[in-house]
């Protein structure tokens, strides 16, 4: 089979094996958490910044698992929840595009992956990324079709966007939600992007501290109805200080008229696992990135004569939680919270909701109807089975994207973050070294060329094993296309990424051309190898003698958040922008042997996501006028260098790569 990535006999994986849900290929983690999670009465399972990694990490043990057992894992903790008498709320802070094939590689992208989200997830609360905004056509998707199969559980306070039918702006989602959970907790929510600047001009933003002001607002905070918890999602850093975060500015509004009640938030864009104490009774999470992590908060304290609350104080048979949202105060609060940062992987999901997954069984991924389990119970067959039936849809949707095909074998893993910027295995390193080769207009070869870019352009590591069509988008998936400014002197072009390198990244802009367009862009719209890798089983109390690199993080609660233990995986700064000259002549005519040609033009290479960072660098009198599209047909992108060039330089190895798994220790 050329098209799919698996367990295939005579494939290219060298871990041939038949599994049932994870998509085929994926790796079982070695091993598991081994602490129950507290169970309190409001509990929230929390994602953020999935980015299309609905397929879970095919490449990486630890982070396995696909959306189909994320949904029976769900569905099962739903039916814990209501056994202990408590509320399990699920939640998402947004940014669902720009990071796999199965988000990318459709028009629109996310015209898959969206549907697989919405389908069997039995979501609570979301709001809106930055991702659903840098293109107006996702924009316009999010609007017309996520926002519309949720209903009143989309929010998003302050993003709006031009409705085409009544040339008014309008809120993509709603603004805020009050609504009374299964065990009588009153809520009111809300959705706050941060103030976000790059956003296509059919959408727009209100700063948060604007939109505290508001109306609406100010009514929803002083709400006639009693109000026991205030829920604050945001595609907005949990932590004050971080990303341009505006939570605390929200929070603050909502502290000024209600001093003492409850203010939970649900954070995310900072990719991180977090966890931040506000104030006695304000906690707020960040719960990760691409389907690595899942947050679980859970709180107590509510009683039936503060609030709606009619379940038990503790439910009872499972841990509660323990800890207050103190920094050494008297006169606390009831309030008692816990926090953990669960990895995305079977053995996790099967540790906290037993039975709810498919473990170390031989019955193939491609037939849920076959899947039973004799001691299995009515409603953990079904569970699983439904989940399957995810699994088996993300199955068929790669295979008919072509995402497993492999294009070729990659030698090392190479890092974003995790080696010394520009080391040899960094993912820098290779993509300079890529874009110089490929992205080379024939008609203009002889004139010398600067290429630059910006790092937020590589999204993830890229793991050694098959680069398949996935790989490429998962490497670069943005459809930023190749232009240039030509025969720039070299005097002006050689300090510009350092220029840029100083004032830092901007937050860039998604251009929007007429697809007709030639010449001059015209905008249309405003604007570790395996570590002695021995199975361990279940987790079970057992210490984990050898331990995977992975999260260990440390926030406001401490260093015990993570669900499962891990070795600390390196992290090195990285600037906003690389690049690279090609091109260049070796020799000076006449000159020492081994000394560089300056030349007297270069053709300033680059991608159209970084045109204003770089002409304000360039200086000079160059305008967006001067910037053309570099390659032929001009519609080439940054999504079309790496699959040929993996094609004539990646070949050694084929067609039985290895996969190695895990993640080595790197630095
Ligand atoms: O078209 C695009 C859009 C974004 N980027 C890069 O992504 C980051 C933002 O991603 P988050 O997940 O929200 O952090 C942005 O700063 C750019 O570096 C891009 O290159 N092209």
């Amino acid at each position: 089979c050329d098209s799919c990535y698996g367990p295939i006999e005579g494939h290219a994986s060298k871990h041939v094996r038949v599994v049932k849900r994870m998509q085929p290929g994926a790796l079982d983690a070695r091993y598991g958490p081994t602490r129950p999670l507290q169970w309190g009465q409001l509990n929230v399972l929390h994602t953020s910044d999935t980015h299309g990694w609905l397929s879970g990490h095919i490449k990486e043990a630890n982070y396995g698992a696909d959306w189909g057992d994320y949904v029976s894992f769900v569905s099962s903790m739903k039916s814990t929840a209501e056994s202990l008498g408590v509320d399990l709320l699920l939640v998402d802070s947004g940014d669902l595009h720009d990071g796999t094939g199965l988000s990318d590689s459709t028009t629109p992208n996310g015209e898959i992956s969206n549907e697989i989200f919405v389908k069997q997830t039995k979501y609570d609360l979301l709001t809106i990324g930055n991702h659903e905004l840098y293109a107006s056509e996702v924009a316009y998707q999010t609007f017309n079709n996520f926002s519309r199969a949720w209903g009143d559980k989309y929010l998003t306070s302050n993003v709006e966007i031009m409705n085409p039918e009544t040339q008014e702006w309008e809120h993509v989602g709603k603004t805020h939600k009050y609504f009374t959970t299964k065990h009588g907790l009153r809520i009111m929510a809300f959705g706050v992007l941060f103030d976000f600047s790059a956003n296509t001009n059919a959408s727009r933003i209100t700063k948060a501290a604007d939109m505290v002001k508001q109306d609406w607002f100010q009514q929803a905070i002083h709400h006639p109805e009693p109000i026991d918890v205030f829920l604050v999602l945001g595609h907005n850093s949990a932590r004050p200080g971080r990303q341009a975060s505006t939570m605390k500015t929200v929070y603050s509004a909502i502290r000024e008229a209600h001093p003492n009640t409850p203010i939970q938030i649900f954070g995310g864009h900072s990719h991180m696992r977090d966890f931040v104490v506000y104030d006695q009774s304000s906690t707020a999470s960040e719960s990760g990135r691409y389907c690595e992590s899942l947050g679980w908060f859970s709180m107590s304290g509510f009683n039936s004569s503060t609030s709606g609350f009619t379940g038990p104080l503790n439910p009872k048979g499972v841990p509660n939680p323990n800890r207050t949202a103190t920094r050494g105060e008297r006169n606390t609060p009831p309030f008692l919270y816990s926090r953990r940062y669960l990895d995305w992987n079977r053995l996790t999901f099967d540790y906290h909701a037993p039975g709810s997954q498919f473990l170390h069984n031989s019955i193939a991924h491609s037939h849920p109807n076959l899947i039973s389990s004799p001691s299995a119970s009515n409603t953990s067959f079904q569970l699983k089975q439904q989940g399957a039936q995810v699994s088996s849809s993300i199955t068929s949707y790669r295979q008919q994207l072509g995402l497993g095909k492999v294009y070729g074998c990659v030698p090392q893993t190479f890092w974003v973050t995790g080696v010394p910027f520009m080391a040899p295995n960094s993912m820098y390193t290779f993509l300079a070294d890529a874009m110089a080769h490929q992205i080379v207009n024939p008609k203009r070869a002889k004139i010398p060329r600067v290429h630059i870019s910006n790092t937020g352009m590589a999204r993830f590591d890229l793991h050694k094993g098959p680069f398949t069509m996935d790989d490429s988008y998962i490497t670069s998936p943005f459809p930023s296309l190749v232009v240039y400014i030509p025969e720039v002197p070299w005097e002006k072009a050689k300090g510009v990424l350092e220029r840029m390198n100083k004032k830092g990244a901007g937050q860039g802009r998604r251009v929007e051309y007429n697809t007709t367009s030639t010449g001059a862009p015209k905008k249309v719209l405003g604007k570790r190898e395996e570590i002695m890798g021995v199975p361990v089983g279940n987790g079970g109390g057992r210490k984990q003698e050898v331990l995977e690199v992975g999260y260990t993080t440390e926030d406001d609660f401490g260093v015990d958040g993570d669900d499962t233990v891990h070795e600390k995986i390196a992290k090195y700064e990285i600037p906003g922008y690389f690049g690279t000259t090609a091109g260049f002549p070796e020799w000076k005519k006449g000159g020492r042997k081994g000394r560089k040609q300056e030349p007297r033009v270069v053709d300033l290479v680059f991608n159209d996501f970084i045109n204003d960072d770089l002409l304000a660098a360039l200086g000079g009198n160059y305008t967006a006028e001067d910037i053309k599209f570099y390659m032929e047909p001009s519609n080439y992108t940054l999504r079309d260098f790496l699959v040929p060039y993996v094609e004539q330089n990646w070949q050694e190895g084929m067609p039985r790569c290895e996969i190695s798994g895990l993640r080595p220790i790197v630095g």
